[in-house]
């Protein structure tokens, strides 16, 4: 472990062996409605997926292995373990969630071991507790209640607007002289309401608004991303890579819209850079792998975007096909989805021109159990609480030859209104 590793207690050496068990459960309704206010865990969409509370462990690490030492740091925590598990698919059994910086050599990455999960898949209800509890014991009757509607007050974050305009006009030039080919450029936007934020409502309201995004939260983080950035099942891979948005507009502008976008040379061109960068970066650890040849559209409440659905199978022999999910999940990211084309250059880009630390803002954010199963979004459309009733909203967009700065400017205020809707609903 680097200096910066921090593990709770239960997660250190020569600790009694641990049970985790697992069960069915016949539990109805909707997962985040069973979260506890405090330590909300979410990976949920469409009603199904994972949510979890308590800390059974916790791993924060920063550094240039910080990933190669949380995947240590997960396989030491795993075995040993006295595991009953009833179901024994993916996501039953022990399960990690994880928030990984957008830099994890040099920001945070946060690694939480819920003492609770509850699952679904398939209709199919799970619960597993980690330690000597009854899994019939903690499950709290469903919890509902918005409460009264919010105050809130919007700020500035590190860029003020103009100049954030400014920062994409000289990427821009970047981009013309031929430094780089494409740059993802982001800002922030601070909130403060009249009363704490209850991550539960806004998870609701985030999920509700956007059932084909992911809705997740980690260690106060939470958001709702439409972008998968590597899911493991077994030996099959997939990701959904995003790049190229367009606003939604109303009754016929909306079909214009759309066509313009899947018509639009310069976005066609953003897209592809992020999935070649995916697919460059699994290829090595692929038997098979296949893009699609023309983007899809995602259509969201908020904004649409082009989108291309990656599969894939590791490799069964050598040691990439042994490669573990955060091995893979280091390889991939950050994709020219968030970051840009050629990768250093624009990470350098990102670093000089935003003006702000992205924190765990457009890192990978899931979860995986100890077979190695998982998925991992790009934590987008999303916010760090701050305090009780604070939070940063982040959002950005790629940015190509022939980028409009305004233009920019009004996507990423699209893309923070998925957030402020889940805000002010
Ligand atoms: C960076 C963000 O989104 C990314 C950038 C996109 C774009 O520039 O078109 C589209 C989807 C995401 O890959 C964000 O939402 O903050």
């Amino acid at each position: 472990m680097t200096a910066a590793a921090l593990t709770s207690p239960a997660a250190a050496g020569g600790s009694p062996a641990r049970t985790v068990t697992t069960i069915r459960t016949e539990a109805g309704g909707e997962l985040l409605d069973r979260l506890p206010a405090e330590g909300a865990l979410s990976w949920v969409r469409r009603g199904e997926g994972l949510v979890g509370w308590g800390e059974a462990a916790r791993l924060e690490v920063s550094g240039p292995r910080a990933l190669e030492e949380a995947a240590a740091w997960w396989a030491d925590w795993t075995e040993g373990l006295d595991t009953d598990d009833e179901l024994g698919i993916a996501g039953s059994g022990p399960v990690l969630f994880a928030s990984i910086a957008f830099d994890p050599a040099a920001g945070t990455s946060v690694f939480v071991v819920p003492q609770v999960v509850l699952g679904r898949r398939d209709g199919v209800a799970w619960l597993t507790t980690v330690g000597d509890v009854d899994p019939r014991d903690v499950l709290l009757p469903a919890q509902d209640d918005d409460g009264p509607a919010l105050r809130l007050r919007y700020a500035d974050g590190a860029l003020d607007p103009a100049t954030w305009c400014a920062a994409v006009a000289t990427a821009v030039q970047r981009i013309d002289a031929g430094e780089l080919q494409k740059v993802v450029l982001a800002r922030d936007l601070l909130v403060s309401a009249d009363a704490p934020l209850d991550p539960r409502r806004l998870l609701r309201k985030l999920a509700a608004r956007f059932p084909d995004c992911w809705t997740f939260a980690v260690d106060g983080l939470l958001g709702a991303t439409p972008e998968l950035l590597l899911r493991r099942s077994g030996r099959r891979l997939s990701a959904r890579v995003l790049a190229g948005t367009a606003p939604r507009g109303a009754g016929a502008e909306d079909d214009r819209l759309a066509a313009a976008l899947i018509g639009s040379a310069k976005d066609r061109a953003e897209h592809t850079l992020a999935v070649d960068s995916l697919v460059r970066a699994l290829e090595p650890f692929c038997a098979t792998l296949d893009a699609p040849a023309e983007p899809d559209l995602l259509t969201l409440a908020n904004v649409r975007h082009l989108a291309s659905d990656v599969t894939g199978t590791q490799r069964r022999t050598g040691a990439r096909g042994r490669a573990g999910l955060l091995e893979l999940v280091g390889a991939v990211h950050p994709t020219a989805a968030v970051g840009g084309t050629p990768t250093p250059d624009a990470v350098a880009v990102i670093a000089e021109l935003e003006g702000m630390d992205r924190g765990r803002y457009a890192g990978p954010v899931g979860w995986m159990d100890a077979r190695g199963d998982g998925e991992f979004g790009l934590a987008l459309r999303c916010a760090e609480l701050v305090g009780d009733d604070s939070a940063r909203l982040f959002a950005g967009c790629g940015i190509v030859a022939g980028s409009d700065p305004a233009a920019e400017l009004a996507e990423t205020q699209s893309k923070f209104a998925a957030f402020q809707a889940a805000l002010e609903g």
